[in-house]
């Protein structure tokens, strides 16, 4: 299966800043060993600080890719774009989130994407991003 692992905003920064919620590992080796935990299915891996960037590889990807776990960062908060485009593609995608949103301030609680997703998985860390591959491979099987 080809799938897509897809982080927004700042989260380039994985690693470098506020471990006491994000954990200590840069995104980078942690895809590594996604690879490797799934070396039988073809994941690729895009981050973009830019809302446009994110929606023109959702368009790039979802009539084609079987499947997108996608974690929009801040921009989980803001866009009716990335929402609308989520709506729009085929491709289903799993939403994730490396913290417990629902724990954090008001504003990180709602999500412009959350009902156009295939499902949504919150606060595991970055192990989120392994179960939502697991979900990809187990819906389409
Ligand atoms: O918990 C998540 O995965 C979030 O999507 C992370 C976003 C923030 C991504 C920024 O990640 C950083 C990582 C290290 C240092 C600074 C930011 C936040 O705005 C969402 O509410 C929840």
């Amino acid at each position: 299966m080809r799938i897509l692992i897809l982080n927004g905003p700042n989260l380039n920064l994985l690693g470098k800043r506020e471990p006491e919620i994000y954990g200590r590992k840069a995104f980078e080796d942690y895809f590594g060993e996604l690879q490797a935990q799934f070396h039988e299915h073809k994941l690729e891996y895009f981050q973009s600080n830019h809302e446009g960037a994110l929606l023109d590889k959702l368009h790039e990807v979802g009539f084609s890719y079987d499947g997108i776990v996608f974690n929009a960062g801040a921009y989980t908060h803001t866009s009716v774009a990335l929402g609308d485009a989520i709506a729009g593609i085929s491709t289903p995608v799993i939403e994730v989130h490396i913290s417990n949103v629902h724990r954090r301030e008001a504003f990180r609680h709602h999500s412009y994407l959350s009902a156009h997703c295939a499902g949504i998985i919150v606060g595991l860390g970055l192990q989120g991003y392994a179960l939502g591959v697991q979900a990809i491979i187990g819906h389409q099987s």
